[in-house]
């Protein structure tokens, strides 16, 4: 099964990932977890791009969307694993939520695979502004005020759970529990 983290920068997907992998593995799953972008040499050139001035420049981003979609075909045998619980940190989505225009985007990612379940960590962008720590050029209000909106008209498109990431840690962590637990047969008033 492939479960999908999606969120505007610092919404807590890599702390809920890690937390809902040792959940999953004490109640019996196989989990592995998969990061976008990776630690390929695309990924790492990626990174270095975020990290210029002109990152939000509209033809730097269309080089992005292309390094990104580049990027996620090197890891898509991995997230057809049907033994394993699959948690990724972004998927394409994020690409269609950051990136423009949607239709090129869908087109350039139409190989990439579609999550099984999309859990949306909705943030308030003023927290994330704070959260972050400004080395990408996306992380300010404006951009990720644009990108918040773009995730909650992209996420009826999937199965999908919305979870309010501007809670504490272990409430955030509890909500993702009991929204995951039906989709794997755990009974969610056995949770915590
Ligand atoms: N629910 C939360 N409340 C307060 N701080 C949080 C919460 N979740 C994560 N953080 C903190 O916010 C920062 C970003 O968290 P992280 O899990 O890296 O987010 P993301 O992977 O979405 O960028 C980290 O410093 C983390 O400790
Ligand atoms: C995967 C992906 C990430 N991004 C952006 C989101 C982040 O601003 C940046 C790096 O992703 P990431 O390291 O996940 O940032 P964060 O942990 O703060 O969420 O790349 C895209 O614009 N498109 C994509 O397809």
């Amino acid at each position: 099964m492939y479960i999908v983290f999606e969120g505007i920068d610092g919404a807590g997907k890599s702390t809920q990932i890690q937390l809902l992998k040792k959940w999953l593995e004490d109640n019996g799953f196989s989990v592995e977890t998969v990061v976008e972008p990776t630690d390929s040499e695309i990924g790492k050139l990626i990174r270095k791009i975020l990290q210029r001035p002109d990152a939000a420049n509209d033809r730097i981003q269309k080089t992005l969307g292309l390094l990104f979609a580049a990027d996620r075909m090197l890891i898509m045998d991995k997230l057809s694993d049907e033994n394993k619980i699959i948690l990724s940190d972004r998927s394409y989505i994020s690409s269609l939520a950051y990136q423009t225009p949607a239709n090129w985007i869908a087109d350039i990612n139409k190989y990439a695979k579609t999550p099984d379940l999309l859990l949306l960590l909705d943030l308030d962008v003023n927290i994330s502004v704070n959260r972050c720590s400004g080395e990408d050029e996306f992380e300010n209000e404006g951009f990720l005020t644009n990108v918040k909106d773009n995730y909650l008209k992209l996420v009826e498109n999937y199965r999908h759970e919305i979870i309010n990431a501007n809670n504490g840690v272990n409430k955030v962590s509890s909500d993702i529990k009991k929204a995951v637990a039906p989709y794997l047969g755990i009974c969610p008033d056995c949770i915590l």
